[in-house]
């Protein structure tokens, strides 16, 4: 657009030379507050409870800003953190244990200390930012009480006189509730979600709901979202490969019921072909939720998805000779007629292998049933309205990485040689490699889901490369050994190789390599979900000298038990980077009535000597350039 244009548009927006000059003088006053508290989580897993609650306590933030501008001596901080965190059932616990005067009087003394908080935390953002923030019904009454309260000792009882009509009113509940969620918002300016928000637990929907109306966020895509993705953007093979995860942890009814997707002709073609067996028992959060029909139910369709998956695998293998994955055709090894399959040169026998709709003669081909089952499924899962609205919000926020505030946001790995090269993709004539592969993948995934229609082209094909290839950045291991951890008993075919890079991301100069390449300083960080860290081996998630942080949220139940923690998660503000390690959630119940908080110990990462104003973070740099547009225009206002 030539200068003159941009100008002349720009100018629109203002009516007067005034108020160019008012705008200016606002955009100054923004680049000298402090940076925005960013928080980072990872790997949710569908544990809708427990993320909500991480976000509710902002990783321990509320009770930092709680202990610095309240008197603990005088205030239970317990108690308070409690109401912030959950209002409205706070509030219905003491209206069951206090009588009328009491509750008014407990009315009162909250309105007043949440309205303290609310000024401390609002602190670091313009009026204008907190005049947003603030729900339109009570924003009067709010921004009345803050004001008021910045000259409290002669205000008293004028305050007192306002806070009193509130109750009289009876709008003191709805009010202290807005006040909580407004100290929740203000505690934590923006979130990334650094991937896998589906699969494993019962409620990925919901946390897709809650970072829809959540203020500010980004997501870095997870090997786990791409196959819901990849399903939405057309591929047979990863929407199956969803239905039998979803099957193997009980989770169907998030596909049927809240999805909308008809699973009944699933359900009876693998009642047709299936027997139930042992190793195929769906995981189970809670036992008790499923009748014995159901989870006989799931564990044939399980059985059936996954020769399915293998089937429509072997299919995409041969159509690839580029994804250098013909090791992974499974039914192409199998002896059908002993029931053993040959793997590099080793003959291993099948233990419970039931294939019964697989012609020998050519194994990866669906039946005809197969094809309409298939065919339809993927029709139901893309006509599926609020799927759709939570796979373009995927779309709209993810990113297979970020660059933000000096650091790398990434779900797996950047794939490595064990010399440290980075290791490449050759997709035609060209090697992708470090950056240019993740830039590669994701104008693949855009593309693909841009094109719903296509179920067998490159770009689709290379979504399901994302979720198991050996060079892809969310998988980042060599194989994905789901058919032999079904099918055959020796232990050591179930291993899969990790890349290179999560042993050389503990060396501080592997990761500055990595950070160069995507144009970073090398003071930055990488922020890594995707493996769990074993604190109760002795693992450490701060690694490379500070400058790698691993920070996957070990919300899934299932691998608690492996990192003896419910993990880590990340905040960074104007004074550095703090790691919070947090335990295991047991339910909003317990925490309200107990006040019992998810114990988050908190690790100082890095402390930097100034306060990081926002002049110097990314966004910073943008209101930097509106300035300087600003001030042009300012100057030949009258010419444009
Ligand atoms: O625990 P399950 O359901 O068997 O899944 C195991 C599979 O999940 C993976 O670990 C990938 O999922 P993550 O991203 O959660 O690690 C595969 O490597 C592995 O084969
Ligand atoms: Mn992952």
């Amino acid at each position: 657009m030539s200068g003159v244009n941009y100008y002349s548009l720009l100018k629109e927006n203002f009516e007067n030379k005034e108020n160019v000059i008012t705008e200016l003088i606002n955009l100054e006053a923004i680049l000298h507050l402090p940076k925005g508290t960013e928080h980072f989580i990872s790997d949710v897993h569908g544990e809708y409870a427990a993320f909500d609650h991480v976000l509710r306590n902002g990783s321990g933030s509320v009770k930092e800003k709680l202990a610095e501008c309240l008197d603990k001596k005088t205030v239970d901080i317990d108690e308070l953190a409690t109401l912030i965190y959950y209002p409205e059932e706070k509030i219905k616990l003491e209206k069951e244990r206090k009588t009328q005067e009491e509750v008014k009087k407990w009315y009162a003394q909250q309105i007043q200390l949440l309205i303290t908080v609310v000024n401390y935390t609002s602190r670091k953002y313009t009026r204008s930012k907190v005049h947003k923030a603030l729900p339109s019904r009570f924003s009067y009454v709010i921004e009345e009480l803050l004001t008021e309260k910045q000259q409290e000792s002669d205000k008293q009882a004028y305050i007192q006189a306002i806070i009193d009509n509130i109750i009289q009113l009876r709008q003191a509940a709805p009010l202290i509730s807005a006040l909580c969620y407004v100290i929740q918002r203000f505690v934590v300016d923006h979130l990334h979600v650094v991937g896998d928000i589906y699969d494993r637990g019962p409620a990925p929907d919901r946390i897709m709901e809650r970072l829809i109306h959540y203020h500010s966020v980004d997501i870095q895509w997870g090997n786990h979202d791409i196959i819901w993705l990849a399903s939405m953007a057309g591929s047979p093979l990863a929407l199956i490969n969803v239905l039998r995860i979803c099957a193997r942890y009980g989770n169907l009814a998030i596909i049927e019921d809240r999805y909308g997707v008809n699973l009944r002709p699933l359900v009876e073609y693998s009642h047709k072909y299936y027997q139930v067996l042992d190793k195929f028992s769906p995981k189970l959060e809670d036992e008790t939720d499923f009748s014995a029909a159901e989870k006989d139910s799931l564990n044939k369709i399980q059985q059936a998805t996954a020769i399915l998956q293998f089937k429509l695998e072997g299919q995409l293998i041969k159509r690839r000779p580029e994804f250098l994955m013909d090791e992974r055709s499974m039914l192409d090894f199998i002896n059908y007629t002993n029931s053993t399959i040959s793997l590099q040169g080793k003959i291993y026998s099948l233990v419970d292998f039931s294939g019964p709709t697989i012609d020998p003669d050519n194994p990866c081909e669906l039946t005809g049933e197969e094809e309409e089952l298939v065919k339809n499924l993927l029709l139901s899962f893309q006509n599926s309205e609020p799927l759709r609205r939570h796979m373009d919000f995927l779309m709209e926020k993810g990113n297979m990485y970020l660059c933000y505030n000096g650091n790398l946001l990434l779900h797996g790995c950047i794939p490595l040689h064990q010399n440290g090269d980075f290791k490449s993709l050759r997709i035609g004539q060209t090697h992708y490699s470090g950056k240019s592969l993740l830039d590669f993948f994701e104008a693949q995934i855009r593309y693909s889901y841009a094109h719903p229609e296509l179920s067998n082209d490159f770009s689709t094909d290379l979504l399901w490369y994302l979720w198991t290839g050996e060079c892809s950045s969310l998988f980042g291991k060599k194989v994905m050994a789901t058919f032999e951890r079904y099918y055959i008993e020796d232990k050591q075919t179930h291993h899969e190789e990790k890349n290179a890079y999560y042993r050389l991301r503990n060396q501080e100069a592997v990761c500055q390599e990595i950070l160069k390449d995507f144009g970073l300083p090398i003071t930055g960080h990488i922020i890594n979900g995707h493996t769990p860290v074993k604190a109760n081996q002795g693992e450490n998630p701060i690694k490379a000298n500070g400058r790698m942080l691993v920070i996957d949220g070990g919300f899934a139940k299932s691998y608690q038990k492996e990192t003896g923690l419910a993990g880590y998660t990340l905040l960074s503000n104007s004074y550095g980077l703090q790691l919070v390690a947090h335990q295991p959630f047991s339910s909003v119940k317990e925490s309200v009535e107990q006040q019992k908080d998810i114990l988050s110990t908190k690790r100082l990462v890095e402390r930097v000597e100034n306060r990081t104003r926002v002049s110097q973070t990314n966004i910073g740099k943008k209101l930097i350039q509106e300035k300087k547009a600003l001030e042009t225009l300012y100057e030949n206002y009258d010419f444009y």
